[in-house]
């Protein structure tokens, strides 16, 4: 989508970090963690590169979307907020896709995490770090034509409920206003790996493992 990388956005955000920090939910503590960002627009090939990445890197991956959608399905007091929102392609409060992700990286046990679609927007991003302290170690990001991410979904037949044209273009809405400035502040910093994500899988994955190369001795 000819997504270019030049403008650094840096906006403000008031963080009611009150409601975020919870006892229970408190996550890394005193843990040190390895947190690499997953990031592109809808359909870019998130999912289908982590599960990859999981197998030969030993990192466990935690998708924002999944989470949100398992607590639609847990009856959670939340889950007709969240189903709203995510029908319109909307982005839920960070309170609550945090306090997801802090639980589900605890539970795991791991110290590895791949989280996939967050932060995607400002507030996802800096109420991520005023809450849990983690800076990213880096943020993959899969830049991918809009027609082929359209295309993609259109084709995946997993029966979600925003995989519908009308929804699939708030949500490539979403991502240019809203998630591109935030894969912007991280590239001032220096911190984006930008894959050419519109190529085939296996290719994808070839420019992917390059850059996890590193991690490579960590493999189980
Ligand atoms: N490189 C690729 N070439 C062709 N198809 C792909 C590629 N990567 C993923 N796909 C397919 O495209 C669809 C979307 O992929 P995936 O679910 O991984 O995207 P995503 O970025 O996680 O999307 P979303 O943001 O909507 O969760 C899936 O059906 C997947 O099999
Ligand atoms: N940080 C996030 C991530 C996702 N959402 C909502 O879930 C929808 C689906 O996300 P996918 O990554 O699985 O495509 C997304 O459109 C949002 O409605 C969110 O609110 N915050
Ligand atoms: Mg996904």
């Amino acid at each position: 989508m000819g997504t270019m990388l030049d403008a650094t956005v840096d906006v403000p955000v008031a963080v009611e970090t009150s409601k975020l920090q919870d006892a229970d939910e408190s996550f890394p503590g005193d843990k040190k963690i390895t947190v690499v960002f997953v990031l592109g627009g809808p359909g870019s090939g998130k999912g289908t590169q982590c599960a990859n990445i999981v197998q030969h890197f030993g990192f466990t991956h935690l998708s924002a979307g999944d989470l949100l959608r398992a607590e639609i399905k847990s009856g959670s007091e939340n889950g007709t907020m969240i189903q709203n929102m995510i029908k319109e392609g909307k982005i839920v409060p960070s309170e609550v896709t945090i306090k997801l992700l802090q639980r589900a990286m605890r539970e795991s046990g791991n110290d590895k995490f791949l989280i996939d679609g967050f932060p995607r927007n400002e507030e996802n991003r800096a109420a991520f770090e005023e809450v849990t302290k983690i800076e990213p170690e880096f943020v993959l990001f899969f830049d991918c034509p809009e027609e082929e991410m359209q295309r993609r979904i259109l084709g995946r037949n997993q029966g979600r409920e925003d995989d519908n044209i009308e929804t699939i273009r708030k949500r490539f809405k979403v991502f240019m206003e809203s998630s591109l400035p935030v894969i912007e502040y991280y590239n001032s910093k220096g911190k984006v790996r930008k894959i050419d994500a519109g190529k085939p899988i296996e290719e994808v994955f070839e420019d992917v493992k390059e850059i996890f190369s590193p991690y490579s001795a960590q493999v189980a």
